[in-house]
Protein backbone atom coordinates (compact mmCIF):
# COMPACT_ATOMS: atom_id res chain seq x y z
CA UNK A 1 0.00 0.00 0.00
CA UNK A 2 1.51 3.72 -0.79
CA UNK A 3 -0.66 6.11 0.67
CA UNK A 4 1.01 9.84 0.59
CA UNK A 5 -1.14 12.33 2.80
CA UNK A 6 -1.48 16.29 2.51
CA UNK A 7 1.86 16.98 0.60
CA UNK A 8 2.87 19.91 -0.66
CA UNK A 9 5.88 21.66 -2.51
CA UNK A 10 6.38 24.89 -3.48
CA UNK A 11 9.27 25.72 -6.01
CA UNK A 12 10.21 29.57 -5.10
CA UNK A 13 6.74 30.97 -5.07
CA UNK A 14 5.20 28.93 -7.24
CA UNK A 15 3.06 26.12 -5.48
CA UNK A 16 3.27 22.79 -7.49
CA UNK A 17 1.55 20.73 -5.32
CA UNK A 18 -0.90 22.00 -2.32
CA UNK A 19 -2.09 19.44 0.02
CA UNK A 20 -2.30 16.41 -1.92
CA UNK A 21 -3.39 13.12 -1.04
CA UNK A 22 -3.62 9.56 -2.62
CA UNK A 23 -3.33 6.00 -2.27
CA UNK A 24 -2.94 2.97 -4.16
CA UNK A 25 -3.76 -0.75 -2.75
CA UNK A 26 -1.70 -3.83 -3.96
CA UNK A 27 -3.01 -5.14 -6.93
CA UNK A 28 -4.70 -1.65 -7.65
CA UNK A 29 -3.85 0.54 -10.90
CA UNK A 30 -4.52 4.23 -10.05
CA UNK A 31 -4.18 7.19 -12.45
CA UNK A 32 -3.21 10.40 -11.89
CA UNK A 33 -4.72 12.80 -14.43
CA UNK A 34 -3.49 16.36 -15.59
CA UNK A 35 -2.56 18.65 -18.04
CA UNK A 36 0.85 20.09 -18.40
CA UNK A 37 2.21 21.25 -15.19
CA UNK A 38 -0.50 20.05 -13.02
CA UNK A 39 2.15 18.36 -10.44
CA UNK A 40 2.21 15.06 -11.38
CA UNK A 41 5.83 14.28 -12.11
CA UNK A 42 6.64 16.55 -8.83
CA UNK A 43 4.21 14.10 -6.93
CA UNK A 44 5.85 11.26 -8.46
CA UNK A 45 9.56 12.24 -7.62
CA UNK A 46 8.15 12.91 -3.67
CA UNK A 47 6.92 9.50 -3.67
CA UNK A 48 10.18 8.06 -4.82
CA UNK A 49 11.66 10.37 -2.58
CA UNK A 50 13.95 12.18 -5.25
CA UNK A 51 12.81 15.40 -3.70
CA UNK A 52 11.46 16.28 -0.45
CA UNK A 53 7.74 17.75 0.22
CA UNK A 54 7.71 20.71 2.28
CA UNK A 55 4.96 19.34 4.24
CA UNK A 56 2.77 15.78 4.50
CA UNK A 57 3.56 12.34 5.01
CA UNK A 58 4.60 9.29 2.87
CA UNK A 59 3.63 5.89 4.09
CA UNK A 60 5.14 2.51 2.34
CA UNK A 61 3.12 -0.37 3.84
CA UNK A 62 4.84 -3.53 1.64
CA UNK A 63 6.48 -6.90 3.09
CA UNK A 64 8.20 -6.89 0.34
CA UNK A 65 11.96 -6.10 0.57
CA UNK A 66 11.70 -3.12 -2.20
CA UNK A 67 9.03 -0.64 -1.40
CA UNK A 68 9.11 1.28 -5.18
CA UNK A 69 10.09 0.91 -8.29
CA UNK A 70 9.82 3.49 -10.97
CA UNK A 71 10.48 5.68 -14.25
CA UNK A 72 10.20 9.06 -13.72
CA UNK A 73 9.96 11.35 -16.87
CA UNK A 74 11.57 8.19 -19.37
CA UNK A 75 13.57 5.62 -19.16
CA UNK A 76 17.31 5.99 -17.86
CA UNK A 77 18.88 3.35 -20.33
CA UNK A 78 21.96 3.16 -21.92
CA UNK A 79 21.60 3.34 -25.23
CA UNK A 80 25.00 1.86 -26.20
CA UNK A 81 24.54 -1.41 -24.40
CA UNK A 82 22.10 -4.22 -25.02
CA UNK A 83 18.88 -5.43 -23.07
CA UNK A 84 20.91 -8.07 -21.32
CA UNK A 85 23.45 -5.42 -19.94
CA UNK A 86 21.29 -2.75 -18.97
CA UNK A 87 20.11 -5.11 -16.56
CA UNK A 88 22.78 -6.58 -15.81
CA UNK A 89 24.36 -3.35 -14.59
CA UNK A 90 20.97 -1.85 -12.87
CA UNK A 91 20.39 -5.27 -11.14
CA UNK A 92 24.12 -5.25 -9.99
CA UNK A 93 23.40 -1.77 -8.39
CA UNK A 94 20.44 -3.13 -6.78
CA UNK A 95 22.39 -5.24 -5.40
CA UNK A 96 19.59 -8.03 -7.25
CA UNK A 97 20.50 -11.37 -8.76
CA UNK A 98 22.39 -10.76 -12.39
CA UNK A 99 22.65 -14.00 -13.59
CA UNK A 100 22.01 -14.94 -17.36
CA UNK A 101 18.62 -17.20 -15.72
CA UNK A 102 17.95 -14.03 -13.62
CA UNK A 103 17.98 -11.42 -16.76
CA UNK A 104 16.01 -13.47 -18.88
CA UNK A 105 13.21 -13.84 -16.59
CA UNK A 106 13.02 -10.20 -16.07
CA UNK A 107 12.95 -9.82 -19.93
CA UNK A 108 10.30 -12.29 -20.24
CA UNK A 109 7.96 -10.97 -17.59
CA UNK A 110 7.77 -7.88 -19.55
CA UNK A 111 7.72 -9.32 -22.79
CA UNK A 112 11.09 -8.44 -24.48
CA UNK A 113 12.84 -10.82 -26.42
CA UNK A 114 15.32 -12.71 -24.39
CA UNK A 115 17.93 -12.96 -27.90
CA UNK A 116 18.13 -10.00 -29.38
CA UNK A 117 22.25 -8.30 -28.66
CA UNK A 118 21.79 -5.16 -30.30
CA UNK A 119 22.22 -1.91 -28.63
CA UNK A 120 18.89 -0.62 -26.89
CA UNK A 121 19.67 2.79 -29.02
CA UNK A 122 17.82 0.57 -31.76
CA UNK A 123 14.57 -0.25 -29.78
CA UNK A 124 10.93 1.22 -30.22
CA UNK A 125 10.25 3.22 -27.45
CA UNK A 126 7.33 0.89 -26.40
CA UNK A 127 10.09 -1.94 -26.51
CA UNK A 128 12.71 1.09 -24.15
CA UNK A 129 9.41 1.72 -21.95
CA UNK A 130 9.20 -2.30 -20.84
CA UNK A 131 12.94 -2.43 -20.58
CA UNK A 132 12.46 0.77 -18.43
CA UNK A 133 9.83 -1.58 -16.50
CA UNK A 134 11.87 -4.34 -16.47
CA UNK A 135 14.53 -2.44 -14.60
CA UNK A 136 12.18 -1.02 -12.37
CA UNK A 137 10.53 -4.44 -11.05
CA UNK A 138 14.07 -5.54 -9.84
CA UNK A 139 14.21 -6.98 -6.46
CA UNK A 140 10.30 -7.11 -6.86
CA UNK A 141 8.59 -3.89 -5.45
CA UNK A 142 5.43 -3.53 -4.10
CA UNK A 143 4.54 -0.33 -5.85
CA UNK A 144 5.45 0.67 -9.58
CA UNK A 145 5.16 4.76 -10.75
CA UNK A 146 5.32 5.45 -14.34
CA UNK A 147 4.85 8.97 -15.08
CA UNK A 148 3.31 9.41 -19.15
CA UNK A 149 4.33 5.73 -19.68
CA UNK A 150 2.19 5.65 -22.90
CA UNK A 151 3.55 9.15 -24.47
CA UNK A 152 4.88 8.42 -28.11
CA UNK A 153 3.33 5.13 -28.28
CA UNK A 154 1.43 4.25 -31.42
CA UNK A 155 -2.16 2.96 -30.49
CA UNK A 156 -0.86 -0.62 -31.31
CA UNK A 157 2.20 0.42 -28.47
CA UNK A 158 -0.73 1.62 -25.97
CA UNK A 159 -2.73 -1.37 -26.00
CA UNK A 160 0.40 -4.13 -25.16
CA UNK A 161 1.65 -1.49 -22.35
CA UNK A 162 -1.82 -1.69 -21.00
CA UNK A 163 -1.62 -5.52 -21.58
CA UNK A 164 1.67 -5.54 -19.54
CA UNK A 165 0.51 -3.20 -16.87
CA UNK A 166 -2.58 -4.79 -16.06
CA UNK A 167 -0.90 -8.08 -15.50
CA UNK A 168 1.69 -7.16 -13.33
CA UNK A 169 -1.44 -5.87 -11.06
CA UNK A 170 -3.78 -9.06 -11.23
CA UNK A 171 -0.76 -11.69 -11.45
CA UNK A 172 2.31 -9.56 -9.20
CA UNK A 173 -0.36 -7.76 -7.25
CA UNK A 174 1.80 -4.51 -7.70
CA UNK A 175 -0.16 -1.43 -6.35
CA UNK A 176 0.21 0.90 -10.06
CA UNK A 177 0.43 4.65 -9.99
CA UNK A 178 0.56 6.12 -13.40
CA UNK A 179 -0.10 9.31 -15.37
CA UNK A 180 -1.17 10.91 -18.21
CA UNK A 181 -2.63 13.59 -19.61
CA UNK A 182 -5.32 11.72 -21.69
CA UNK A 183 -8.09 9.95 -20.20
CA UNK A 184 -8.71 7.39 -23.05
CA UNK A 185 -5.75 5.85 -21.72
CA UNK A 186 -5.84 5.70 -17.79
CA UNK A 187 -9.78 5.29 -17.87
CA UNK A 188 -8.59 1.83 -20.03
CA UNK A 189 -6.71 0.02 -17.43
CA UNK A 190 -6.90 1.83 -14.29
CA UNK A 191 -9.58 0.90 -11.00
CA UNK A 192 -9.35 4.37 -9.86
CA UNK A 193 -8.46 8.27 -10.99
CA UNK A 194 -6.99 11.41 -9.22
CA UNK A 195 -7.92 14.34 -11.32
CA UNK A 196 -4.77 16.93 -10.54
CA UNK A 197 -4.94 21.05 -11.91
CA UNK A 198 -2.51 23.72 -10.45
CA UNK A 199 -1.14 21.48 -8.19
CA UNK A 200 -4.29 19.77 -6.34
CA UNK A 201 -6.46 16.90 -6.68
CA UNK A 202 -9.63 18.19 -8.27
CA UNK A 203 -11.66 15.27 -8.74
CA UNK A 204 -11.30 11.35 -7.96
CA UNK A 205 -12.99 8.33 -7.98
CA UNK A 206 -13.57 4.81 -9.23
CA UNK A 207 -12.78 4.60 -13.02
CA UNK A 208 -16.88 2.93 -13.36
CA UNK A 209 -18.22 5.61 -11.04
CA UNK A 210 -16.43 8.89 -13.04
CA UNK A 211 -17.18 7.37 -16.58
CA UNK A 212 -20.74 7.02 -15.36
CA UNK A 213 -21.12 10.54 -13.78
CA UNK A 214 -18.84 12.03 -16.73
CA UNK A 215 -19.66 10.24 -19.97
CA UNK A 216 -21.96 12.04 -22.37
CA UNK A 217 -21.00 10.71 -25.97
CA UNK A 218 -19.69 7.39 -27.18
CA UNK A 219 -17.68 6.71 -30.79
CA UNK A 220 -19.03 3.72 -31.97
CA UNK A 221 -17.38 1.72 -34.71
CA UNK A 222 -18.81 -0.44 -37.19
CA UNK A 223 -18.70 -0.61 -40.60
CA UNK A 224 -21.90 -0.22 -42.09
CA UNK A 225 -23.29 2.79 -39.26
CA UNK A 226 -24.38 4.51 -41.99
CA UNK A 227 -27.08 2.65 -42.73
CA UNK A 228 -28.77 2.60 -39.19
CA UNK A 229 -31.94 3.73 -38.75
CA UNK A 230 -31.61 4.00 -34.76
CA UNK A 231 -28.78 6.51 -34.57
CA UNK A 232 -31.56 9.21 -35.92
CA UNK A 233 -32.63 9.66 -33.02
CA UNK A 234 -29.74 10.84 -31.66
CA UNK A 235 -27.48 13.87 -31.96
CA UNK A 236 -24.29 11.83 -34.10
CA UNK A 237 -21.46 12.72 -35.76
CA UNK A 238 -20.41 10.73 -38.62
CA UNK A 239 -16.79 9.94 -39.18
CA UNK A 240 -15.43 6.63 -41.60
CA UNK A 241 -17.13 3.73 -40.47
CA UNK A 242 -17.51 5.25 -37.33
CA UNK A 243 -19.86 7.79 -35.18
CA UNK A 244 -20.11 9.77 -31.87
CA UNK A 245 -23.43 9.71 -30.57
CA UNK A 246 -24.38 11.96 -27.41
CA UNK A 247 -26.12 9.20 -25.05
CA UNK A 248 -25.62 8.76 -21.38
CA UNK A 249 -24.12 5.57 -19.65
CA UNK A 250 -27.63 4.68 -18.86
CA UNK A 251 -28.60 4.66 -22.45
CA UNK A 252 -25.43 3.11 -24.38
CA UNK A 253 -26.66 -0.51 -23.61
CA UNK A 254 -30.20 0.09 -24.82
CA UNK A 255 -28.47 1.74 -27.99
CA UNK A 256 -26.02 -1.36 -28.59
CA UNK A 257 -28.89 -3.72 -28.67
CA UNK A 258 -30.94 -1.54 -30.88
CA UNK A 259 -27.73 -1.39 -33.30
CA UNK A 260 -27.27 -5.31 -33.18
CA UNK A 261 -30.72 -5.41 -33.72
CA UNK A 262 -30.39 -3.77 -37.15
CA UNK A 263 -28.17 -5.89 -38.02
CA UNK A 264 -25.08 -2.71 -37.65
CA UNK A 265 -21.87 -4.99 -36.78
CA UNK A 266 -20.34 -2.86 -33.96
CA UNK A 267 -16.84 -3.67 -33.67
CA UNK A 268 -15.91 -1.37 -30.54
CA UNK A 269 -17.83 1.14 -28.28
CA UNK A 270 -15.44 3.57 -26.42
CA UNK A 271 -16.48 6.20 -23.97
CA UNK A 272 -15.54 9.67 -24.18
CA UNK A 273 -14.10 11.34 -21.46
CA UNK A 274 -12.10 14.34 -21.42
CA UNK A 275 -10.38 15.78 -19.15
CA UNK A 276 -12.10 19.04 -19.54
CA UNK A 277 -15.08 17.37 -17.94
CA UNK A 278 -13.26 15.57 -14.98
CA UNK A 279 -11.70 18.57 -14.34
CA UNK A 280 -14.66 20.73 -14.64
CA UNK A 281 -16.89 18.34 -12.92
CA UNK A 282 -16.19 19.92 -9.07
CA UNK A 283 -15.04 23.85 -10.02
N1 LIG B 1 12.62 22.35 -10.43
C1 LIG B 1 11.63 23.20 -10.62
N2 LIG B 1 11.81 24.53 -10.39
C2 LIG B 1 10.80 25.42 -10.55
N3 LIG B 1 9.55 25.08 -10.94
C3 LIG B 1 9.31 23.79 -11.19
C4 LIG B 1 10.34 22.78 -11.04
N4 LIG B 1 9.79 21.57 -11.35
C5 LIG B 1 8.50 21.80 -11.68
N5 LIG B 1 8.21 23.13 -11.58
C6 LIG B 1 6.90 23.75 -11.83
O1 LIG B 1 5.95 23.10 -11.00
C7 LIG B 1 4.72 22.89 -11.71
C8 LIG B 1 4.38 21.41 -11.75
O2 LIG B 1 5.33 20.76 -12.59
P1 LIG B 1 5.31 19.18 -12.86
O3 LIG B 1 6.47 18.86 -13.73
O4 LIG B 1 5.19 18.48 -11.57
O5 LIG B 1 3.94 19.02 -13.68
P2 LIG B 1 3.42 17.82 -14.57
O6 LIG B 1 1.98 17.66 -14.26
O7 LIG B 1 4.30 16.63 -14.39
O8 LIG B 1 3.59 18.39 -16.03
P3 LIG B 1 4.05 17.65 -17.39
O9 LIG B 1 2.88 16.83 -17.82
O10 LIG B 1 4.34 18.81 -18.30
O11 LIG B 1 5.28 16.85 -17.06
C9 LIG B 1 4.93 23.52 -13.08
O12 LIG B 1 4.42 24.84 -13.06
C10 LIG B 1 6.43 23.54 -13.25
O13 LIG B 1 6.83 24.58 -14.10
Amino acid sequence: MLIGKNLSKSYRSKIALDNVSIQVAPGEICGLLGRNGAGKTTLFKILTGLIRADSGEIILQSPRSKSIGAIIERPGLYNYLNAYDNLKIFAGIQGAKADPDSIRDYLLKVGLPTDRKDPVGNFSLGMKQRLGIAIALVNNPGCLILDEPFSGLDPFGVASLIDLILSLAQYEKIAILLSSHLTSELSRCCHSLYIMDNGKIVNSGTTKHLISKYIYSYSILANNIESSEVLRKYQTVFGVNEVKVVCNSGEITGLLNELLSEGVQVTACIPDLTLEQLIKGTL
